[in-house]
This record gives C-alpha cells, sequence and structure tokens, in this order.
C-alpha cells in the first residue's frame, strides 16, 4: 500500500490505495514504517511523500469510521513525520484533502501540481479535521481563511494554496522530478522553522473577534447543524491554548461528533450518494453491464419554467436544444428568460461572459416539433396531462430518428401508458427534474416495462453529464418521490384536527426542512396540486367538491381545493396558506388570519372537533406516513434500495442531509418504534391507506433475518 524505492538519495513513499489512495491502516503503518526506515538510513538525505494514481490520499478512510479502528492513528505517523531527522516533501497532485492534506502539513514543505487541489471536506461527513489539521492550519493560513476553509470544506486550488501558505510551490510537468529538484534547493536549511507544531498562530490575539463573526454566520447558515460549530471551537482552541491542549481539544471534539447521530447520517449520505449512481432491473440489466449512448443533441418540449429550466442544464453542459413552444409570444419570452438566467450565474461568478454567449449560441426556438427528426433525446415537460403527453410523444414516434429517446418530465404519470403510444416503448423513459430545474440536483430517472437497458443508462448517464445526482424509479403512480410524500396529505389532515399551517411549518423546518410544506405549497402554487386532485378525480370518474371529505372510501381533504377557489393560488397571486406583500414584491409569507378563518369554518361544516396537536405528533403523521409509504415502494421494487429514496428526498425535497433522508431517519429512531405508531395511527385513521402497515417493515421488525440483505442496510440491524 506504501511503496518504498531510493532515488538520487531521496527515500520515495508512494502510496497506493486506489481509487483515491485513502488512509486506511495498511497505509498508515506502511507510512510509518517507511519514514522511520528513511530517517534511519544514512544514504537517505529526504524523503518524498506521493500518491500513485489520481491523487495524493483524498483522505482518511470513511468505511473505517464505522468499526473499531487499530493503530497507527493518523496523528501518530503525522508526528513521526514531522520529528524525522530528514526533510519530509509532500508532493501533491489531485484532491489533497482531509488527513490527506493533513499529512502533507506535518510534512516540512509541500508543493503542489498546477492543477491540484487541497482542503478540509471533514465538515460535510459531521466531522472536523481530526488529525490536527484544524490545529495546523491556523498556523500557516492565519484564523479568517483557516475558518472559512474548514467550516465549508471548501477545496481551494493549488495557485489559492500557495497564496495562502498552505504549499510551498506550485509545479507543472513532471511532479516527482519538480518536487526533487525543490528539495535540493532547500537541502540543509534547518528543519525546526518547518515544523508547524513550534510555531505560533500569527493573529492569535484577534481570535474572540474571528469567533464571534464567524460563529454569527455558521449559526445562520447551517442551522441545527452542529459540526461547523465544532470545527470553529477547535481552530479558537489552536490560537487561544499550547499545542498539545488543542490538539487534545480537537480530539476530544473529533470523538464527540464521531460518535453522533449526524456525522452516522452524513456518512451514510456519502456512500448513498454513491450507491444510487448503481442500478439494477430485474431483468439483470445493470449499471456495470449496460453501455449509455453519447447524447449530442437534445431537444425540450414546452417553454415554461420546466422546459425553460431543463433546456438550461442542457446547454450549460454542452449539449445543443431546441426548444419546442407553439406558442409564439411565450417562446420568446422564455427564450429572453433564459438568457437572464445565465446573466444571473454570471453576475454570481458561476460562469463567465464567454461561456454564457456559447451557451446561447447552442440553443434554439422552434414553434414545431417537425424540427427534432435529427435529435438525440427529447425531453417532453408539458402540462401534466396524460392526453396531452400522449398526443405528443405519437407525433414524436413518427418524426424523431428511431435511435431518439423520448422521455418526458412527468412528475406522476405511468410511463407505460405514454410509451403505449409509441412504436419503440424500449427508447421511452421518464426524466423528472425538480424546479427549478437549472438549481436543483435531483433527476429522478423512470423507467417502464419495456424501457430499455441501453435507454435506462444514457439518462442516468445524461444525468450525471448535465452535474445531477441520477435516481432510478420503476414507474408507478408518483415514483418514488410523489408517491411516497405524504407530508402534505398530513399535514392538511392535521389542519383539520386542530393545527394551523404555520404551526406545522414551524414544526418541520424545526426539524431541519428549509421550509415548511404549506410555505412551499405557495411557492409552487396552488394551482398544480389542484389539477393534479382533478386529473386523479377524472380517472376515478368522481366530481371533487368543497365537502368532499371522502374518496373511494379514503379520507380526503378539501382545504387546498378551498383555496383554489378563493383564487389564492400562492406567492403568484399574493395569497394562499399565507398572504404575501406584492407591493414590495416581497416573499415572505405573512400568517393570514382569513385562512384560519376559512379552517374553522371548513370544520365547522364537516363537524370535526379541533384539538391541541403536539410537535411530536406533526413530525410522526408527516414522516412516518411517509417512511411507511417508502418500505412499500421498496417492497414493490418501485425503489431498488434504501438509500435511493434518502438520495431523492435529499436532493429532491431538501431532506436535511444530517438526517440521512426519511428511511435512514427511521432507522435511528428505531425501526420497531417506528412500526409500533404506523400501527397506532392506522388503528386512529382507518380511512387512510398510508397508514396500512408495510409488510416489509412488519418483517423487518419481526424476522429482519428473512430480508434480503441488499433491501436494507447494515445500519438497520443494529438499531432494531
Ligand atoms: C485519533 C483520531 C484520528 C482522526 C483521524 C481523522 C482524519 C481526518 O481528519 C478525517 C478525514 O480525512 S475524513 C475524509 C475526508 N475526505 C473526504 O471527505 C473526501 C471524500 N471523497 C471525495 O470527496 C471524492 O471521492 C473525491 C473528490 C476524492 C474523488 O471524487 P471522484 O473522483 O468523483 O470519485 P468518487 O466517486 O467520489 O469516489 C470514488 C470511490 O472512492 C470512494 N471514496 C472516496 N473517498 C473515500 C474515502 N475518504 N474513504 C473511503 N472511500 C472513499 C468512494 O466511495 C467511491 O467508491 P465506489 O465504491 O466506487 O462508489
Amino acid at each position: 500500500m506504501v511503496d518504498y524505492r531510493v532515488e538520487d538519495q531521496f527515500a520515495i513513499l508512494e502510496i497506493n490505495n486506489p481509487p483515491v489512495n485513502a488512509l486506511s491502516l495498511h497505509v498508515r503503518e506502511g507510512l510509518l514504517n517507511g519514514v522511520l526506515r528513511a530517517s534511519a538510513d544514512n544514504n537517505v538525505k529526504a524523503i518524498i511523500l506521493i500518491g500513485k494514481g489520481k491523487t495524493f490520499p483524498s483522505g482518511a478512510d470513511i468505511k473505517e469510521f464505522s468499526r473499531p479502528g487499530k493503530a497507527p492513528w493518523l496523528p501518530e505517523v503525522g508526528h513521526t513525520i514531522e520529528s524525522s531527522n530528514k526533510p519530509v516533501f509532500s508532493a501533491l497532485h489531485g484532491t489533497a484533502l482531509g488527513g490527506g492534506l493533513e499529512i502533507a502539513l506535518f510534512s516540512h514543505y509541500r508543493i503542489a501540481e498546477k492543477t491540484a487541489k487541497v482542503g478540509f471536506p471533514e465538515v460535510h461527513l459531521g466531522l472536523l479535521p481530526g488529525a490536527e489539521g484544524t490545529i495546523r492550519l491556523p498556523r500557516l493560513t492565519g484564523l479568517v481563511i483557516a475558518m472559512e476553509m474548514i467550516t465549508s470544506g471548501r477545496q481551494v486550488s493549488a495557485k489559492e494554496a500557495l497564496k495562502f501558505g498552505i504549499v510551498d510551490k506550485v509545479v507543472e510537468g513532471n511532479l516527482l522530478k519538480e518536487t526533487k529538484a525543490f528539495a535540493k534547493s532547500v537541502l540543509g536549511q534547518p528543519l525546526e522553522p518547518r515544523k508547524l507544531s513550534l510555531c505560533g498562530v500569527k493573529d492569535a490575539d484577534q481570535v474572540d473577534k474571528y469567533y464571534e463573526a464567524a460563529l454569527k454566520e455558521l449559526l445562520k447558515k447551517y442551522r441545527g447543524v452542529i459540526a461547523p460549530v465544532s470545527c470553529l471551537k477547535s481552530i479558537r482552541g489552536s490560537a487561544q491554548l499550547p499545542y498539545k491542549e488543542a490538539a487534545e481539544l480537537e480530539r476530544t471534539l473529533f470523538s464527540e461528533l464521531m460518535s453522533g447521530a449526524q456525522s452516522a447520517a452524513l456518512r451514510y449520505s456519502f456512500f448513498a450518494e454513491r450507491a444510487a449512481s448503481r442500478w439494477n432491473l430485474p431483468n439483470g440489466a445493470s449499471s456495470a453491464n449496460s453501455k449509455p449512448l453519447t447524447i449530442k443533441s437534445a431537444a425540450v418540449i414546452g417553454a415554461g419554467t420546466m422546459g425553460s429550466g431543463i433546456a438550461i442544464c442542457l446547454i450549460r453542459s454542452g449539449i445543443p436544444v431546441i426548444l419546442v413552444e407553439q406558442n409564439e409570444k411565450m417562446l420568446e419570452n422564455a427564450l429572453r428568460n433564459i438568457g437572464y438566467i445565465l446573466q444571473g450565474s454570471v453576475k454570481l461568478g458561476r460562469m463567465t461572459v464567454d461561456q454564457r454567449s456559447d451557451c446561447l449560441r447552442i440553443l434554439q426556438g422552434a414553434a414545431s416539433i417537425e424540427k427534432l427528426k435529427d435529435v438525440d433525446i427529447v425531453i417532453e415537460a408539458v402540462y401534466e396531462n396524460l392526453k396531452l403527453k400522449q398526443e405528443i410523444f405519437e407525433k414524436l414516434d413518427k418524426i424523431c430518428k428511431p435511435t431518439a429517446l423520448l422521455c418526458s418530465n412527468t412528475s406522476t404519470l405511468d410511463i407505460d401508458l405514454i410509451a403505449s403510444v409509441t412504436s419503440k416503448p424500449d427508447r421511452v423513459a421518464g426524466t423528472h427534474f425538480f424546479a427549478p430545474a437549472y438549481i436543483m440536483k435531483l433527476l429522478e430517472n423512470i423507467y417502464g416495462s419495456k424501457t430499455s437497458p441501453i435507454t435506462v443508462a444514457t439518462i442516468m448517464d445524461l444525468g450525471k453529464k448535465i452535474g445531477k445526482i441520477s435516481v432510478l424509479s420503476k414507474t408507478c403512480d408518483g415514483f418514488i418521490a410523489n408517491r411516497m410524500n405524504k407530508i402534505g396529505t398530513e399535514a392538511a389532515f392535521l389542519v383539520e384536527e386542530g393545527a394551523l399551517p404555520h404551526d406545522i411549518d414551524q414544526v418541520l423546518e424545526d426539524f431541519g426542512m428549509p421550509m415548511g410544506v404549506f410555505k412551499v405549497s405557495d411557492l409552487s402554487g396552488i394551482d398544480i396540486g389542484w389539477s393534479i386532485r382533478q386529473e386523479m378525480a377524472k380517472k376515478q370518474g368522481i366530481t371533487l367538491t368543497l365537502e368532499t371529505h371522502y374518496v373511494s372510501g379514503e379520507r380526503y381533504s378539501s382545504l387546498a381545493d378551498r383555496l383554489y377557489n378563493l383564487g389564492r393560488l400562492g406567492l403568484k397571486t399574493g395569497k394562499g396558506w399565507y398572504r404575501y406583500n406584492n407591493a414590495s414584491n416581497s416573499r415572505k409569507p405573512i400568517i393570514d388570519p382569513d385562512v384560519t378563518d376559512m379552517i374553522l369554518n371548513h370544520c365547522e361544516k364537516l363537524r370535526i372537533k379541533r384539538r391541541q396537536i403536539s410537535p411530536q405528533e406533526i413530525i410522526e403523521r408527516c414522516l412516518y406516513a411517509t417512511v411507511n409509504e417508502g418500505f412499500k415502494i421498496l417492497e414493490e421494487g418501485v425503489a431498488e434500495k434504501p438509500e435511493d429514496i434518502d438520495i431523492v428526498w435529499q436532493y429532491g425535497f431538501s431532506f436535511p442531509r444530517y438526517r440521512g433522508g426519511p428511511m435512514f431517519y427511521a432507522s435511528q429512531v428505531g425501526l420497531k418504534k417506528v412500526y409500533e405508531r404506523i400501527c397506532y395511527y392506522h388503528e386512529s385513521f382507518p380511512y387512510s391507506k398510508h397508514w396500512l402497515p408495510s409488510d416489509l417493515l412488519k418483517k423487518l421488525v419481526s424476522h429482519p433475518n428473512e430480508v434480503p440483505i441488499n433491501l436494507w442496510m447494515n445500519y438497520t440491524n443494529s438499531k432494531l
């Protein structure tokens, strides 16, 4: 794992632990032994640490964190490096992150290849740099930069690292050769000034001021998240305490974080995100054995908010797009708006003026779909209406080349029904973007019963290419995201029973959701949900009225329909579940007594006796109903694994990552407890079939060993 060789009186310790040279036990042993051996070898003048393959170590081995670890620990390896009698040079390329950067900070000198990046991403895992990174970085960069880098987890370029004093030289060409050349230029110089444990923090006298300012920012930016504040405390220790005591404080804070629920959830999320990109179809096809097609051109049908957003995602990645819209005025507006949105990206420094021009150059509008005969993929993003979509797909089937993929941005409709009107259902799939499509990271891809593995591979690959996190779902009503989302349904029932919209929003926001469900509903538009409900009613051949309380034996709340009838369509009309000050263009929701009156009126009409509802009940009703549906989704194979569901929730609904996602959250609460509460609510609300306990969940609780291991992750069994 660490190859040792001597060349030109340099001991080269080459770390070889693909794919990212993580600092696993054998790497730590190899480094420790290698440094001791080189230090004792009279033929060696200096030691070079370098990574084989694509990178210098990108951190500690995160997989080791879930099992009891073994010495030597990283700080011990680090101190052996620093106290060597020979100068140690770290030669950085790729991504020198976390423990990797800490090893470099124990070295006496750091040389970086021009394209290298360095950083401390531990905070994203709910941790802090635990091998004295929080003590050493401030000694090089000063407190402000160290605070910013460590609490944000930002990776900085080699050039920036040089400016900050993190690296001593940036080189181009052969990294090892350049490192040797640099080493020769400093050989013989005293090592003591290069040992960070012997240096002070330059701006230590300012620490309280910097700490307070940074803390204020962090509490605002990362509400409810523990690690950034612990990082800050440890950095403060680096300035206030003698080195050894600061290191002890860092270790204590690190251990606290490591044993906490947030880090467990964040580490799970790291692996879940990577697991979600791997997929298996029931017919044996998988991401491992299916090759994607190359997408060189695309078309988007419908120039509304979604269509325009999808077009932006594609052109930003260099894929030429034809945006189709029958209504000329709307097309003109959409093209102009896309220009404005990209202008906004330029202002935010996310793209250059030239990049914006390149994007706009590969975007063209068209009034009819006749022009789409040569494109590789079509993404339809028109109104959520099956008949309309089928008409479009029927036409596309005739116009597009036989190899073109035909995709729908539907959020609920059955892909098989859409595919059924085409002659090539194997080429039809769902590509469900989340609004705003050019910001939200999730792409929920949907396969139907006839979708081919090549089509699946291509849309999953396309997601990655356009910077999305792709998750695969089998077709069903609502797919993973919307089928599972029972928060809105239960929230409306809770309002009928006694809570008010802002009570529920507050509880959900305290839980960590960035925005409560009623605020989200106002933002996306009350009419959106209304038309979905109307479509559903039409399918069932029923008419919904404001007094409808049951639909096909299922409890139904018409509260949102009342808002729709009042023309309260949400933010766009200045009124919805909340009121908005349109005069000042404010998006800030204001509690509206008219809504409270409407709710009380509604309850009176339906003779519902209102009661006090606790925050605990709000969380349980909103989340456990969702989790129960998640287990049904797993049972039916709609989602292949719980990780897929959790990633959908993190990236589609901004579920707090530090809680892992609804399925992981349930495992942390304890599946037995969750199951018991689901049974209790099922008894209390027999007319809501989403409370009918999932068989899989029941089996997991009563006979965990009978559940196929790939359906659930290791974390769960320990919590049962
Ligand atoms: C006594 C106290 C001791 C305390 C010691 C504390 C030390 C320290 O402060 C703590 C840390 O370093 S915490 C760590 C701080 N460091 C970080 O947080 C860095 C985390 N890593 C990254 O950000 C990205 O992986 C890179 C940017 C490195 C590469 O991106 P890319 O090129 O797109 O590649 P990719 O697709 O992302 O990954 C490829 C494969 O590698 C896998 N894997 C990756 N890193 C791993 C790791 N550290 N480990 C294990 N595995 C790791 C990954 O799962 C995937 O596996 P799969 O089976 O193929 O799915």
